[in-house]
């Protein structure tokens, strides 16, 4: 295979592909499920397996007519067969499966990671193949099509496999490509973790308006809109959020007293303390399986 030629028929597009998720979690189930509801592909071309969880794969086949190989000959030739093979386990049982891996992985074939700290270097090691890589760090918004994707390509991944892999993860949200491999760390802080922060903030929102009186539903569905509103207004008023939060505080008024209890709970500080520990904890975690232990 020379560099300059495309290891797959990409030409055909998305749905003339055979896409096996190596890892039938969360994130799996987030990317195969936008692909799906977008149209990009057909349940017969997706293949999600796992190591022994049956019953997530009964559920998986059920909820999307997805292929779920359960037998270990079944999986392999799944792994075989793959044009892309997405690797989407936890990064303590990577080293496991990209050693089981090596010995199905073809060149012409194209590496999608999802795996939190997992370099390019590590896994081309791991596979003891020079093979094309993706590196990605998505997030469960993919799921509805919302997804905030960070992309990076290993050097074999040439011009038209790059727009395939822009391609299935733009079909699920928005993505961002990074020169730097380091700073997928900094992306799985700020967006990968990110989801996370806001269910957080929302339970507290939700918990809150209960304890002041509320019904569940209404502490709900005020805490959902107000999310979704003050997404949108960044999105669409293109206003920075100090500016857009400025005309939210009336001088000596309630929003400037709830902010100035944040402030001194420092609470900005620890939000920005967050994200840099979970970046933070990424490359741990990619150290971690260089080094051959599970964290
Ligand atoms: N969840 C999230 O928000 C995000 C996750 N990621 C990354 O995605 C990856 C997956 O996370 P998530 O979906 O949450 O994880 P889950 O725990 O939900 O799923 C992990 C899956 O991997 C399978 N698995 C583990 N080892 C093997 C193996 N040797 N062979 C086959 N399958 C295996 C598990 O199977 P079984 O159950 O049978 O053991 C399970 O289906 C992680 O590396 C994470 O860093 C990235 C961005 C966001
Ligand atoms: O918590 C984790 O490790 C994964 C990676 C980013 C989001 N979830």
């Amino acid at each position: 295979m020379s560099a300059s030629e495309p290891s797959l028929s990409v030409n055909a597009g998305i749905s003339k592909l055979k896409l096996t998720f190596f890892g039938a979690g969360s994130m799996a189930e987030a990317i195969a499920r936008g692909l799906l509801e977008r149209g990009l592909t057909l349940p017969g071309q997706i293949s999600m397996i796992n190591r022994h969880n049956q019953d997530r794969l009964k559920e998986l086949h059920d909820r999307y007519h997805v292929i779920t190989p359960s037998t270990e000959e079944a999986k392999q030739q799944s792994l075989e067969e793959a044009d892309i093979i997405f690797l989407a386990m936890k990064p303590k049982d990577a080293q496991d499966a990209l050693l089981q891996l090596k010995h199905f992985v073809q060149p012409r074939q194209l590496v999608v990671s999802l795996i939190a700290g997992l370099s390019i270097r590590t896994i081309e090691q791991l596979l003891e193949a020079r093979i094309p890589v993706v590196r990605t760090m998505p997030n469960t918004s993919s799921t509805i099509g919302l997804g905030a994707t960070g992309i990076c390509y290993s050097d074999s991944v040439d011009g038209q496999l790059r727009t395939l892999s822009e391609e299935i993860f733009q079909s699920v949200g928005i993505t961002a490509i990074v020169e730097e491999e380091k700073l997928l760390d900094a992306v799985t802080g700020v967006s990968g973790s990110g989801p996370a922060y806001i269910y957080y903030l929302m339970e507290a929102m939700i918990d809150a308006g209960k304890k002041l009186g509320l019904d569940d539903e209404s502490a709900r569905t005020l805490t959902i809109q107000t999310v979704l509103g003050a997404a949108n207004m960044v999105k669409s008023t293109g206003e920075e959020p100090a500016e857009l939060r400025r005309k939210v505080t009336s001088p000596n008024g309630t929003t400037q007293a709830a902010i100035e209890l944040l402030n001194s709970h420092h609470v900005s500080e620890a939000i920005g303390k967050a994200i840099f520990r979970s970046a933070e904890r990424a490359a741990e975690l990619g150290a971690m399986i260089e080094g051959g232990s599970k964290g």
